[in-house]
């Protein structure tokens, strides 16, 4: 029955994402492609302002962290250094029968296969690599293999000492990057909650060893006051730690932030204690000192590595889930301002009158500043209900009283309450309410 529901709301969220163009199923004339999406007008707004929320918080609020934006193709070394090459990989069987692919540890080998029901039809479990690979050149062989980067973190790593001569940091500070990661996941779904690529924020900061866990505990509250920011519930939250067995190799310590999709409680992202385990294998594999020089100590040793990841695409699902509200008479999204797609819609409430040209002007005023939308088709309920849809915080309703007194009815989205204000205050009264 729970699961029912999931899918339910589920169901509904991914039609109004493609009814009101937040995303679309990628090659969807072609029959679509399974687990690829595309980001629609809206759906590339939102993602935009999660970026930028980030970017601001991670970034501008700081002085102890700088921005990067690294190749996607790297040296292929980097990823026998990282472990990827010996160790991404998630267990695999086949049905020799039927054909059916199955995570070896979501199935039970000892039983029939779940989907055609022949005995003894398992092949034997290989382990199976995420990393895409790809050639470079025009000759396909061994030698000309890349891949395609399964995080960003590593494109941080090996510019430390880039980016940290280049900015003229001391440790403490960070490196932060935006950028898409691909995995072949075996089992990608729930919409894009999992798909094989998608887009990371991350953020790597390097610490004297001895301080990393009180560095721990503060990016893992910062992060999660990230969360309280881009307005969801809080009661969805929650940490998780991982336990010793469920650690990564590289990581002393590791929680998630977790949020409760109508799925269940999933990660949205993991804070990791990576100890000094990136920059010693990239020291190793590339015969460059990657040590830190303290002139204070003098001394030399490899920085800590406190990690914060988060992956956009899932934030922005955890977005619209938790915008999502059902109410008698309409759907709405009720998105924290900062990352509605449409910060505000301007309607004439007649298409006469002059009431449409003063509209316009209004467009015209705010545009540079906002993303602004303009509709005069259809009723003014059925205007308000489709920006109810789309998240956007306000509408701006020209009406007669307009053409008298030059003031203009505002209403709210959440609370439908209305209230008037002058022509000249609307840009005033948007700048207070639409700020992050
Ligand atoms: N296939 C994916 N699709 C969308 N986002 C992803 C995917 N894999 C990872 N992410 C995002 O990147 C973040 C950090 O990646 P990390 O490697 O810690 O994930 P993970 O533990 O492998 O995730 P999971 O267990 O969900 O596969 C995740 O918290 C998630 O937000």
């Amino acid at each position: 029955m729970a699961a029912k529901n999931a899918n339910k709301v589920m169901d509904k969220l991914v039609s109004l994402a493609k009814r009101r163009g937040f995303i679309f199923q990628s090659s969807e004339i072609y029959g679509g492609i399974n687990s690829c999406y595309d980001y629609g007008p809206l759906g590339v707004e939102m993602k935009k302002n999660i970026k930028e929320l980030w970017w601001k918080s991670m970034v501008y609020e700081r002085d102890d962290i700088e921005g990067l934006d690294a190749s996607i193709l790297m040296h292929p070394k980097v990823w026998e250094a990282s472990g990827h090459v010996a160790g991404f990989s998630d267990p695999l069987v086949d049905c020799k029968v039927c054909k059916t692919r199955f995570r070896a540890d979501q199935v039970d080998l000892e039983k029939p296969c779940p989907v055609c029901g022949n005995r003894d039809s398992f092949t034997e479990i290989r382990q199976f690599n995420l990393m895409f690979k790809t050639f470079m050149g025009p000759v396909e062989d061994s030698a000309n293999v890349v891949f395609l980067r399964p995080e960003t973190a590593q494109g941080i790593y090996v510019n430390f000492h880039n980016v940290r001569e280049a900015a003229r940091k001391k440790l403490p500070f960070g490196i932060a990057q935006i950028g898409k990661a691909f995995r072949n996941e075996i089992t990608p779904g729930n919409f894009i909650f999992r798909t094989r690529e998608f887009e990371q924020m991350e953020m790597q900061y390097f610490v004297k060893p001895g301080e990393d866990e009180k560095w721990f505990e503060y990016w893992k509250e910062q992060r999660m006051k990230w969360y309280q920011r881009l307005g969801l519930k809080q009661e969805k939250l929650r940490f998780h730690q991982h336990a010793p067995d469920e650690l990564a190799h590289y990581a002393k310590a590791a929680f998630d932030i977790e949020y409760e999709f109508p799925f269940g409680w999933n990660e949205i992202e993991g804070i990791h204690n990576r100890t000094d385990f990136d920059l010693s294998r990239h020291q190793e594999f590339s015969g460059k000192d990657l040590r830190y020089f303290d002139d204070q100590t003098k001394e030399r040793f490899i920085p800590y590595i406190i990690e914060t990841s988060v992956g956009c695409d899932r934030t922005l699902l955890t977005c619209l889930v938790d915008a999502y509200t059902e109410e008698e008479e309409r759907v709405v999204l009720k998105l924290a301002p900062a990352i509605a797609p449409i910060k505000a819609a301007v309607l004439p409430l007649v298409k006469r009158d002059g009431m449409p040209e003063i509209a316009k002007q209004i467009v015209d005023d705010l545009r540079g500043d906002y993303r602004i939308f303009y509709d005069d088709a259809g009723s003014i309920g059925r205007r308000y209900r489709r920006m109810d849809e789309a998240g956007t915080p306000f509408c701006v309703t020209v009406d007669s009283q307009t053409l008298e007194d030059q003031t203009v009815t505002v209403r709210e989205r959440d609370s439908m309450q209305q209230e008037r204000v002058h022509i000249k205050e609307v840009k005033t009264y948007l700048d207070e309410r639409l700020k992050a």
